[in-house]
């Protein structure tokens, strides 16, 4: 099967690590070689463009891709985000010249304006849905220097930390869409001889994504220190307990959100355990 990933840009690492965690690295070749064999028998990587990706896998060329929702929506492909991930997000905002006194695009209604975007899909939904008029200056990319060039009156464009915008003396108007990095897949890949190794490939993201941000923890509770360690974890901590050999001790085990560690480290430590050690989970395969 192929997966098709970005062979350059800001994705492509993160798409690496994902992937790495998810049990598939790419076996090193010719650096310029743009199909790739990879650890997992079976599997090769496709090297595309981010923005390329959607298309690339409707037509069929890939089983598979990693690219950004933003770009899903703009090539209007038909494929399947099949899951969401935790890297690449971004917004994609209207902006405008910081001297322009408006503060909503209701404002804009009735003025023919010139947009500059390299979304140009997202840019008509958008602009036709808030029944303004416009016309589309297509570019694929840096559009933050044409107000200033007065080839555009606005921008329709990515916004990360708002430094460029700044830079080029524009303020963000309205949230156009979100945007996320995003698995996707062909809408028939469920009917190619390959669905059963795309299913597991897929199966794996899926565990790798659900242990996002969780720990396991492990502590050893004595005997009369048991119910108060028990009731001091949360209610939706089902913990498993075994008793440990050689001793009137336990050993309880649960799996936390990294965020809820220190409180339960803190109430399970006043309440008697012991020797609490945590441990990242790699995968949850539901
Ligand atoms: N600050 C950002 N600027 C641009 N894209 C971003 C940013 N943050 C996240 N993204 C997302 O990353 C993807 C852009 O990746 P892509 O490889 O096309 O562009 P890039 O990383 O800017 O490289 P390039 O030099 O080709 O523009 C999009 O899905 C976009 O939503
Ligand atoms: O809000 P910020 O943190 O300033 O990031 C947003 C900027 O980053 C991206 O540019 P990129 O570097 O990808 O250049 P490009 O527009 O040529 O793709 C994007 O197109 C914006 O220009
Ligand atoms: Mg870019």
């Amino acid at each position: 099967m192929k997966i098709a990933i970005p062979n350059k840009g800001r994705l492509q690492q993160p798409v690496l690590q994902f992937l790495s965690s998810v049990g598939i690295k790419p076996l090193a070749s010719d650096e310029r070689a743009l199909i790739l064999p990879t650890s997992w028998d079976g599997v090769q990587l496709v090297m595309m463009r981010t923005e390329d990706i959607p298309n690339l896998v409707e037509a069929g060329a890939s089983d598979i891709g990693i690219t950004g929702h933003d770009y899903v929506v703009e090539s209007e492909a038909e494929v399947e985000e099949l899951v969401k991930l935790d890297f690449g997000k971004a917004k994609i905002v209207l902006a405008v010249p910081q001297s322009w006194q408006i503060s909503s695009i209701s404002e804009l209604r009735g003025k023919e304006i010139r947009i500059a975007t390299k979304y140009y899909n997202i840019a008509k939904y958008y602009l036709e849905k808030n029944d303004i008029k416009a016309k589309i200056v297509k570019i694929s990319g840096a559009a933050e220097v044409m107000p200033s060039l007065g080839a555009a009156d606005a921008i329709i464009d990515v916004v990360s930390t708002g430094t460029t915008l700044k830079l080029h003396g524009l303020k963000p108007l309205d949230d156009v869409i979100e945007s996320y990095g995003v698995v996707i897949g062909n809408k028939y890949w469920m009917k190619t001889e390959e669905a059963e190794r795309i299913n597991l490939v897929l199966t794996m993201m899926k565990g790798v994504m659900s242990a996002r941000g969780k720990k396991m923890i492990f502590m050893n509770v004595e005997d009369r220190y048991l119910d108060n360690v028990l009731s001091s974890l949360p209610a939706m901590l089902s913990p498993a307990i075994s008793r440990l050999s050689k001793s009137d001790a336990w050993e309880v085990v649960t799996v936390a959100e990294e965020s809820q560690l220190p409180e339960v480290i803190a109430k399970a430590k006043a309440a008697g355990a012991k020797d609490i050690v945590v441990l990242n989970i790699e995968k949850v395969v539901k």
